[in-house]
């Protein structure tokens, strides 16, 4: 039997679990969209452009483990490398496909449309090759598909972006029949380090008087939650999470203190682990960003650092020691020791008294989290856009079982819109995605919308227009934070046109925001938009602490020498 080489690409798709892919259409792509068609169990979804082409696919890959897109030359490619330098740096893997010229453009020196007018036509698989774990261009038909399944490997494998480029007049020839074969390689183990690593990190814990244990963002690409939970029920030990990691560990269980974020960690939290003697930290990132301008109080003489393939304690690394069988490995050498959960709960905070709705009282930042908290439920899922929403949606708790996605290490805003998108498509019948999105951010990508409605997604956003780039204000403020108003709740009419079942309202007070809500949760077969009125300078007081350490860090003057 014999395949062509677009329906051997589909074929893999398929085999590692992708039902979706994304597309903008180009005459470099058209035939091998046209193989794509013929699967059956992979549904084409169409895109307004190929940035948030790409930011679906980082939300398709957040929720399915992998995504898949399809560009066309030059135009297409480099719209969506921001979006997939993006997912470089979250660690989604994505398949992602440029269609390429012609194998006879190079070879006759024929100038072609869409590039830069001059018979080279490398430089998007160079520019790829710096934002992804393996680029490959697919001139010959022989090698198509020992590229195709070595790109599906890295990517799985590595947890990262690879980037193919078929030439157009490829993708519809046959190749040899697809073998069935391993695609996803395990990280490689190396036990002797592993068993030392284990001995180490258990001397150690068991020996402090009160340590305790913090969740990082790579537990889950790493696919080491449950050992994370496994090993925080065998110690006892207060829990943390990172401000990237939230939702990595169950808000509710008896061990959860917080979230760690420094000084604007949650109430009592950042004391509680500064204080403590040892801390493991599980897939932790430690930048700029998640240490509130490097102010948290993190001593390497305390750190127990257990990264995705290595582990660092103080003066020794370990390394080929994957982070899942790390943890449970060392779930079984740990002795109880509730000390540091003992020490919180002196203190934990009351549970909040539930404030009362004042119908005609204007919107709070404050108040409106806590009306957000109030509607979730264990199957949605709350996307935070990059802004204050950040600050808003990692104090938001969770119900057991919400599901909780942000962007920071890339932080670009915009991202949300098609990360909603792609994650809701992802999720569909099982999950509602709820969105906080700001309207500056909002601005950069609006139009994907359409494809929400085209589709007939319900997530519910929460579009907070607070009339400008506020994290910005708290940075650095200037002019250039100032941004055009829109009429949000109204572009939902323009995206509906004749057939669609979108929803929007623009609401300022409590009582509006309520019956919004009621309303939204109601409303199926589309998205319901909910702008906020909010005023320019409402933001939560985190961003406010944070925007101050963040600037320090940004102004520091180059160092001599
Ligand atoms: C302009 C910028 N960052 C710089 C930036 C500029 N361009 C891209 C693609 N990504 C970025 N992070 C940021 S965080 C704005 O405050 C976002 O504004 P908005 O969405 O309105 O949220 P807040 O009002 O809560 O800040
Ligand atoms: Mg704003």
């Amino acid at each position: 039997a014999t395949t062509t080489l677009g329906s051997y690409l589909a074929t893999r798709l398929e085999q590692i679990g992708i039902r979706h892919y994304f597309a903008v259409p180009g005459d470099y792509n058209l035939v091998l969209l046209d193989q794509l068609l013929e699967n059956e169990n992979l549904e084409f979804i169409g895109c307004c452009n190929e940035l948030n082409l790409g930011y679906a696919c980082d939300g398709y890959a957040r929720a399915n483990g992998v995504a898949a897109g399809f560009v066309t030359f030059s135009v297409g490619g480099l719209s969506a490398i921001n979006a997939i330098a993006g997912a470089y740096a979250e660690d989604l893997p994505i398949i992602f496909v440029s269609g390429g010229p012609n194998t006879n453009a190079g070879p006759e020196n024929r100038p072609l449309h869409h590039t830069l007018g001059e018979v080279r036509y490398r430089y998007q698989l160079e520019m790829f090759r710096e934002v992804t774990a393996y680029a490959a261009s697919i001139e010959h038909l022989e090698d198509a598909p020992e590229k195709i399944d070595r790109a599906i490997h890295v990517a799985l494998r590595h947890r990262k972006p690879v980037y193919l480029e078929i030439a157009c007049n490829l993708a519809g020839l046959d190749l040899p029949a697809a073998p069935n074969q391993q695609l996803a390689a395990p990280v490689p183990l190396d036990e002797a380090a592993l068993d030392a690593a284990v001995e180490n990190a258990a001397e150690r814990l068991n020996n402090a008087v009160k340590p305790v244990l913090v969740a990082g963002v790579k537990l889950r690409p790493w696919d080491a939650t449950k050992e994370f939970l496994e090993l925080a029920e065998a110690t006892g030990y207060a829990v943390a999470v990172m401000p990237n990691a939230k939702g990595l560990f169950p808000e509710n269980h008896p061990q959860y203190i917080g979230t760690y974020w420094g000084p604007v960690s949650s109430p009592g939290c950042g004391e509680v682990v500064e204080s403590a003697d040892a801390y493991l930290f599980a897939g932790p990132t430690f930048t700029d960003y998640t240490t509130a301008g490097y102010t948290a109080l993190i001593n390497s003489n305390k750190l127990l650092e257990a990264g995705p393939e290595r582990v660092k304690l103080p003066g020794q690394s370990y390394n080929n020691v994957p982070l899942p069988l790390f943890l449970g490995k060392l779930a079984g050498r740990m002795k109880k020791n509730d000390t540091s959960l003992t020490a919180f709960e002196r203190f934990r905070p009351a549970p909040e008294q539930e404030e009362d709705i004042v119908a005609d009282r204007p919107l709070l930042t404050r108040r409106v989290v806590k009306r957000v908290e109030k509607m979730l439920t264990p199957d949605m899922a709350l996307i935070a856009e990059t802004g204050d929403s950040w600050f808003n949606g990692i104090k938001t708790k969770l119900p057991e079982g919400t599901a909780f996605e942000i962007q920071m290490q890339y932080g670009s805003i915009g991202w949300s819109v098609g990360a909603t998108l792609g994650y809701a498509l992802a999720e569909r019948g099982k999950r509602r995605v709820v969105s906080l999105i700001g309207d500056g951010s909002f601005q950069l990508t609006a139009q994907e919308v359409s494809t929400i409605i085209r589709y007939g997604l319900d997530p519910i956003i929460f579009l907070i227009n607070n009339r400008g780039y506020t994290i910005e204000v708290e940075i650095h403020d200037g002019p250039y934070n100032l941004i055009k108003n829109w009429d949000y709740a109204g572009l939902i009419d323009v995206f509906n046109a004749e057939d669609g079942k979108g929803w929007g309202v623009r609401v300022s007070t409590e009582g509006e925001l309520d019956a919004a809500i009621a309303k939204a949760l109601a409303h199926t077969g589309g998205p319901s938009l909910i702008e906020l009125t909010i005023d320019r300078d409402d933001c939560s007081k985190e961003l406010l602490e944070w925007g101050s350490r963040v600037a320090a860090v940004n102004g520091a003057p180059p160092k001599l020498g």
